[in-house]
């Protein structure tokens, strides 16, 4: 084997690297800082910097990238079969829960949204969420559950509720840690509140110049924390005083920037004392409570787990080899051996992951290529597109790793096998990658390949931490090969 120090080199890049995601954001709003690499129709791009071997880790750290991509995809609702957590402020008032949306006495037009939108009843956070965010008086909410289980659908109701629109001034804030996030609650307001045309909406986001002295007249006014602060402090469009409502969505995403949690503690501190308080987070680490509990006082708190991954239905198996050309030619061994309906193939590099999915495409294979210079937008439509199964094959780095459920996903490899920026095993990232929820609870399989003794160590303590063998394949041996497919 060989014993390259890649992944020393790569650590030192790492050292030095900007986070790659949170500059694609800012790209779009600052005007570009560089030339982007041409990106084809099916998502194929050739790298043409050398940016590109840098590993592409730093990339899950963007949450607000991560989070946008997550809506962008998302087809419907995340059922879980978990149960949500109630903690009530006061234990004593009697915990209500509704089954459907009529229990709610929502107005007829709010309703008539509801129902437009195509939902029938309420998710399971929603259940809860929904009666104590509409009750009188007020009730001060923090909520937490994964992404795409019904939460910013709930806080729009609660503020489309909750405002007069015979009053012409801002209501309801709702600040989100992104410009992007901002617009996709926008339109889900707009789309919810599309038979209640009384209330208006306002975008308190970078680029919206009002002239100076204005009021603004809109019930509901949604942005990011620094225009939000302009708006009320400095410009004065906003009296903070007359807010009924103010959502935090995103807490996790938010406290990711220091200045976003300090201007959302700032902009809290305007709001009068009877204003309703509510946050949201996907997940809820100790930091986010810390700020939950600084920005929501006296809250109700409704927890709902995720759903646990598992590597119970999945074939593990590893394959030795010297360099990335040995690993393609195992990659195709296994191709030529058994049929394979759709494959993720994991890089740790752009570098590695461009030229693999050249090297897969010279042998007739429809690639899609997914990695960190393309913007959100444009690895949305790469996934949409693999889904639809127009091509068959997905190459990708750590970028697209989470947030992707594509069922008929039944191979996948680690052309690299994940590391962390210390050179350990990721193995949340492997679970991630690899394992299934009890609701796919189909069979996989999953193949690593291994060039190194570095590469090898990682995988035994992959092994060790899971306490799951990884079975030895002789990709040389295709009757072996045709075994692990059946
Ligand atoms: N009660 C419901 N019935 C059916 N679909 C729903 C319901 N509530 C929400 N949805 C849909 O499910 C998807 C996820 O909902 P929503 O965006 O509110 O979740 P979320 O928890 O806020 O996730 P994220 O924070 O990533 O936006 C959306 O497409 C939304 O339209």
């Amino acid at each position: 084997m060989a014993t390259d120090s890649w992944a020393l080199a790569v650590d030192e890049q790492e050292a030095a690297a900007e986070s790659l995601g949170t500059l694609q954001i800012k790209e779009k709003d600052d005007k570009p800082k560089t030339e982007k690499p041409s990106v084809e129709a099916n998502g194929t791009t050739k790298p043409e910097d050398n940016e590109s071997d840098k590993p592409e880790d730093e990339d899950k750290e963007d949450r607000a990238a991560q989070s946008l991509l997550n809506k962008l995809i998302r087809s419907n609702l995340v059922n879980t079969t978990n149960q949500v957590e109630v903690l009530q402020r006061d234990p004593n008032s009697p915990l209500y829960s509704v089954k459907s949306f009529e229990e709610l006495r929502l107005k007829p037009q709010l309703l008539q949204g509801v129902y437009a939108m195509g939902f029938n009843r309420p998710s399971k956070i929603q259940e809860n969420a929904l009666p104590m965010m509409l009750a009188e008086p007020p009730q001060n909410l923090i909520a937490q559950s994964q992404s795409g289980t019904g939460k910013t659908a709930a806080f729009v109701l609660a503020m489309l509720s909750h405002v007069d629109p015979a009053n012409k001034w801002p209501q309801c804030l709702c600040v989100s840690p992104t410009y992007e996030l901002a617009l996709q609650t926008g339109k889900v307001i707009e789309q919810m509140g599309q038979f209640y045309p009384e209330v208006k909406l306002a975008y308190a986001i970078r680029g919206n110049k009002l002239e100076r002295g204005m009021k603004i007249q809109e019930q509901i006014v949604i942005g990011t924390p620094g225009t939000v602060l302009d708006w009320c402090v400095k410009l004065k469009f906003i009296d903070p005083k007359k807010i009924k409502v103010f959502v935090l969505d995103e807490a996790d995403v938010m406290i990711a920037t220091q200045g976003h949690q300090d201007q959302s503690i700032r902009i809290q501190r305007m709001l009068p004392k009877d204003c309703q308080m509510l946050l949201f987070s996907a997940t809820f680490e100790d930091s986010v409570w810390k700020f939950a509990q600084r920005i929501v006082p006296d809250p109700n708190i409704i927890k709902l787990k995720r759903e646990e991954e598992t590597l119970d239905t999945i074939k593990q198996y590893y394959v030795l080899c010297n360099s990335k050309e040995e690993k393609f030619h195992a990659l195709c061994n296994i191709y030529g051996a058994i049929t394979i309906a759709q494959a993720m193939i994991f890089c740790h590099t752009r570098k590695t992951a461009g030229w693999l999915a050249g090297e897969l495409s010279r042998e007739g294979h429809q690639v899609a290529l997914l990695s960190g210079e393309m913007m959100v937008e444009q690895r949305a439509a790469v996934i949409e597109r693999f889904r639809e199964g127009k091509e068959k094959v997905l190459v990708t780095t750590n970028v697209c790793a989470r947030g992707i459920d594509v069922e008929q996903v039944s191979v996948v490899i680690n052309f690299d096998l994940p590391v962390d920026k210390d050179g350990n095993p990721d193995n949340e990232t492997y679970l991630h990658r690899i394992g299934r929820t009890g609701r796919f609870g189909k069979r996989g399989l999953a193949i690593n390949m291994i060039d190194s003794k570095f590469s090898m160590n990682i995988l035994n303590r992959i092994q060790e931490h899971f306490n799951k063998k990884i079975e030895k394949l002789d990709t040389d041996d295709l009757d072996e090969i045709e075994k692990i497919a059946n």
